[in-house]
């Protein structure tokens, strides 16, 4: 099975994603380590632009039937059993955007992308399978024993359960307003 784990940068998917593969047994995969080692898409700057139907083209003939969990914001664009869209607090994006070094533009281009549900809207358009997890206040083991709880009662889709317009005062700092 191929469990995509996708959401806005800084929600945690790297940290999830790693400990689900342990837990499950599956392959862990970095889809941008993928990208760079297949020779898919360009840098610019520090930043990797790829063409996306190449990445699911070339993942689909490398992954087709195997168990990975894949870690990339671009991960609900490949062919995938299940997609968990990963949501934290705008706040806490901001924050750990900020701690990273980011410069206030990026922070404020990614807590608007958390605000608005660009990633969840994204993956619906996409795929059936779409589990969403409110990251929020847990530690990642709990959200993997959360992740792991839905897919042992075979629990195919779940969304709708946050909604960040109700803390959009508490955002207001981080936007480009
Ligand atoms: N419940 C949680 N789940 C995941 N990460 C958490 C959680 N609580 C705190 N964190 C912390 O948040 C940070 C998330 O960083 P991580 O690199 O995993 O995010 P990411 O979504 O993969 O980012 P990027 O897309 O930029 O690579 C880590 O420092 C992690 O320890």
């Amino acid at each position: 099975m191929i469990i995509a784990v996708t959401g806005t940068p800084g929600v945690g998917k790297t940290t999830v994603s790693r400990l689900l593969a342990e837990k499950l047994g599956y392959e862990y995969v970095n889809l941008r380590d993928y990208a760079i080692e297949k020779g898919i898409g360009e840098m610019r700057g520090d930043e990797l632009e790829v063409e996306v139907d190449e990445l699911a083209y070339n993942f689909e003939r490398d992954y087709a039937g195997k168990d990975a969990v894949v870690d990339g914001h671009l991960s609900h664009f490949l062919r995938a059993d299940l997609v968990v869209v990963l949501r934290a607090h705008p706040k806490l994006i901001g924050e750990r955007l900020k701690e990273r070094g980011y410069p206030g533009e990026k922070v404020g281009e990614n807590v608007e992308a958390e605000l608005v549900d660009v990633i969840l809207v994204e993956a619906l358009e996409e795929n059936e399978n779409v589990i969403e997890v409110d990251t929020t206040g847990k530690t990642p083991e709990e959200v993997v024993e959360e992740i792991l709880g839905l897919i042992g009662e075979g629990v195919k889709r779940r969304v709708g359960v946050v909604d960040w317009s109700e803390v959009y005062d508490e955002v207001i700092p981080y936007l480009r307003l």
